[in-house]
């Protein structure tokens, strides 16, 4: 038997009436890959959370190479060698790259010796692990895919011997995921140990040895990655069997609902995000657009959507001229575009506010919920209650604070506030970022049954398979401009790929 890096026995963990991990058993073999799988809230988070230090288990016991160890804090967890990088960063975007490395690990004689020592042992984990990166650069000015590199050297430059990654592509561009997937490898071979918690069963066919498999706060499969398939792990995560395509039906479209023609988007600096894009969206049609993130898709959702000023063209709605003030969110709500955007965290949900108001957040004046003083409590949260049965939020508990819940949770409280006010335009960003297989499946479904009622549907998603498996037609943008539109029955990766690279070869 090859040591074990991490031995895990017996952890439970109660938030409040919510078992989020029982009687918990998990074993990693030291310098393998181990994948975590499970459907939104099942417990991943918080039994990496328990390992990494951020929550005490209520009972268990955990031993790292052999050796029980008490963990009661992130500075016990990396004494004993272990890392953690968060879905969300936590690094100072003001500081540089060697700055941050070194933070918290050097004490006060940093700003002297620290930088230089930090510099050197930069140089060598990027020769051993093929991390380049520039020392100096200031983290915000790097991508996501860079800092979450800057995350890595962090954990490593701390002695790591185990990293853990929490859903570590949800945010990443597909080469930047290839570039990580390479990394780990790299990590791997030199004896270290990764787990990795993701919702993308291709990633743990990919890159894993050894697969773990979590439903609803207890271990309920560990299995060799080599011996599963996807179908086989979506069926333990869910309980049940999961299709694992989208089915749809061709439909004809109607009249045109939504039409930009020309539309320009300039930022604070003047340079253009968007460039004389025109695009019409029919009713009972889904566009998806394909591009590599950061060119102008997330603008032309926000630009549609009253978040963002135009600074030439035209956007009409139902056939009306709409002009920059006809168009805030509140107003374009009331004439039935409805917004999922890209970024829950930010711009669909107010976390400290609770499950309940945020399941109404926009439609707050709907006199069914009550007016002014007189809003009705007891109508929000019944609301809310058959919503999140409806989309099986769990747990299914209006009173709680939104931050309370897990990452694909919180996506389907945005998801069916939005979806479920009868929209005549929707426009969807990452609808399934950070969401279980077995949503997925219900929310494509959603998705389609929607454009079967008739509703205009507009696409951004980093999946391209997913734009792929869900788009009637796919327009791929490049640099602030649509470069090309296929249908997407006809569609092939490599040409979509072009397009989004800027080569449209049908035209040329
Ligand atoms: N700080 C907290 N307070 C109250 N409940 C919590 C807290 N953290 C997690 N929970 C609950 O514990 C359960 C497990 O959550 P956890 O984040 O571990 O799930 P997960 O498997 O990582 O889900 P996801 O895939 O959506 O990220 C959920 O029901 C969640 O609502």
């Amino acid at each position: 038997m090859p040591p074990l890096a991490i031995a895990l026995s017996g952890i439970s963990k109660h938030f409040g009436p919510v078992a989020a991990n029982k009687d918990v058993s998990l074993s990693i073999a030291a310098g393998s890959i181990h994948g975590i799988v499970g459907e939104n809230g099942a417990g991943k988070s918080t039994l990496m959370s328990i390992l990494y230090g951020f929550y005490e288990a209520d009972a268990g016991e955990i031993r790292i190479a052999g050796e029980a160890r008490q963990i009661r804090s992130p500075a016990d967890a990396i004494a004993a060698g272990i890392g953690m990088v968060h879905q969300h960063f936590m690094l100072v975007e003001t500081l540089s790259v060697v700055e941050n490395i070194i933070l918290g690990a050097e004490g006060a004689a940093w700003l002297k010796n620290g930088v230089g020592k930090a510099r050197a042992e930069l140089a060598r984990l990027a020769q051993d692990y093929g991390l380049v990166i520039d020392p100096d650069a200031i983290v915000g000015d790097l991508s996501v895919g860079l800092q979450q590199r800057v995350e890595i050297l962090k954990a490593l430059y701390r002695g790591a011997d185990i990293l853990i990654l929490d859903e570590p592509t949800a945010v990443l561009t597909p080469p930047e995921a290839d570039q990580l997937f390479a990394l780990l490898r790299a990590l791997k071979a030199q004896g270290k140990t990764v787990v990795l918690i993701t919702h993308k069963l291709r990633e743990i066919m990919d890159v894993t040895d050894a697969v773990s498999v979590m439903r609803r706060g207890e271990m309920v499969a560990h299995l060799t990655t080599a011996e599963t398939s996807p179908p086989e792990l979506a069926e333990a995560m869910v309980g049940r069997r999961v299709l694992l395509r989208v089915e749809k039906e061709a439909r004809r479209r109607g009249k045109p609902v939504l039409e930009a023609v020309g539309l320009g988007v300039r930022d604070a600096r003047g340079v253009e995000l968007l460039q004389d894009l025109s695009l019409t969206l029919h009713a009972g049609e889904i566009v998806g657009i394909a591009g590599v993130a950061g060119n102008g898709q997330s603008e032309l959702l926000e630009v549609l959507a009253g978040l963002l000023r135009s600074s030439r063209g035209v956007i009409r709605l139902g056939g009306r001229i709409l002009n920059n003030a006809d168009r805030s969110p509140a107003k374009l709500r009331k004439l039935g575009l409805m917004h999922i955007p890209e970024d829950r965290q930010r711009t669909g949900l107010v976390t400290a506010f609770s499950a309940a108001e945020n399941a109404i957040l926009g439609y707050q004046e709907d006199t069914a919920f009550g007016t002014g003083l007189f809003m009705s409590p007891s109508r929000i949260e019944a609301h809310a209650r058959t919503t999140f049965n409806a989309y099986d939020v769990r747990p299914p508990d209006p009173g709680l604070k939104t931050a309370k819940f897990s990452g694909g949770n919180q996506q389907k409280i945005v998801l069916a506030r939005e979806i479920e006010r009868h929209p005549k335009v929707l426009l969807v960003g990452q609808p399934t970022r950070g969401v279980d297989i077995g949503a997925i499946e219900f929310i494509h479904r959603r998705l389609i049954a929607l454009r079967d009622a008739g509703v205009a549907i507009l696409l951004v998603s980093v999946e391209l398979e997913e734009v792929m498996a869900l788009s009637d037609r796919i327009l791929a943008m490049c640099g602030g401009r649509i470069t090309g539109e296929r249908a997407a029955a006809t569609a092939d990766e490599r040409d979509l790929g072009l397009l989004m690279a800027g080569v449209n070869e049908r035209a040329a």
